[in-house]
């Protein structure tokens, strides 16, 4: 992963930021990434990140996520090259993510995006340096959250409502609003309708991102 920085210039003058969609379950995050990702204006790269959740029929890999073994991820921890990891007792057992230096970042180059979490913006933070860091929370009201998931799920081959109902509960503690707090998430951004969402977080990626940093 590079940083480029001249002599006397700032992160905040000269570098692309990494944009990080947050949110409960079912509040957009992959379906937004995805409409960000698209949006050729906006010029952002996609950050893939690392898990060991066994793959999700439709998914690819190195498309929605990099799948790894344990035991793979055991060897970039050892490697030194995980940025953050979290992990979930899941209805199905352990499952991890991470954000991993695999030399996709190079903020010399433009602005990336990445789907996070509130305790994984800590890490990215301390790598990257909090001025580079943009949290982008996403919020839907809890009763249309829940029927977009539920229907959502219902669409799976194998349907795991369970795990469905663990995520909603897990939710409520891991996005409270002292955590968020903490982690500066301060600000958020309505998915009850997608048009609008998008629209809201083009005007911060423009303000905040390297597209609109003057050059000379
Ligand atoms: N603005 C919207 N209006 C209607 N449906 C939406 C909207 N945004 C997302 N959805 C739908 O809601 C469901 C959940 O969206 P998505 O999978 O993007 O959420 P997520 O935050 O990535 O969830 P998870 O964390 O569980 O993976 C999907 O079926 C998606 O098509
Ligand atoms: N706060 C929590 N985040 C969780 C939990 N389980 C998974 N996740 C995060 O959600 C996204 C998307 O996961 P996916 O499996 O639907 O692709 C990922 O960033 C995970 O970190 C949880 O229990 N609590």
């Amino acid at each position: 992963m590079s940083c480029v920085l001249k002599s006397g210039e700032t992160p905040h003058e000269t570098m692309g930021r990494l944009f990080c969609v947050l949110g409960k379950s079912g509040s957009g995050k992959d379906t937004v990434f995805r409409a960000l990702v698209q949006e050729r204006a906006l010029g952002l790269r996609p950050v893939v990140g690392y898990t060991t959740r066994p793959h999700r029929e439709f998914e690819t890999e190195g498309v929605e996520y990099h799948f790894r073994s344990e035991a793979e991820f055991a060897a970039l921890r050892e490697a030194g090259k995980i940025i953050e990891e979290r992990s979930y007792r899941t209805m199905h057992g352990v499952w991890r993510y991470a954000t991993v230096d695999d030399g996709s970042i190079d903020f010399s180059a433009g602005s990336y995006l990445t789907i996070a979490t509130p305790e994984a913006l800590g890490g990215l933070r301390a790598r990257f340096g909090p001025a580079a860091v943009v949290p982008l929370y996403l919020e839907v009201e809890d009763g249309l959250r829940l029927r977009r998931m539920i229907r959502r799920e219902s669409r799976r081959e194998a349907p795991d409502y369970p795990e469905v109902c663990r995520r909603f509960l897990a939710d409520e503690q891991d996005f409270a609003r002292e955590v968020l707090r903490q982690q500066g998430v301060t600000a958020s951004i309505s998915n009850r309708r997608l048009r609008d969402c998008l629209a809201q977080i083009a005007g911060i990626i423009r303000q905040a991102g390297f597209a609109e940093i003057p050059r000379g």
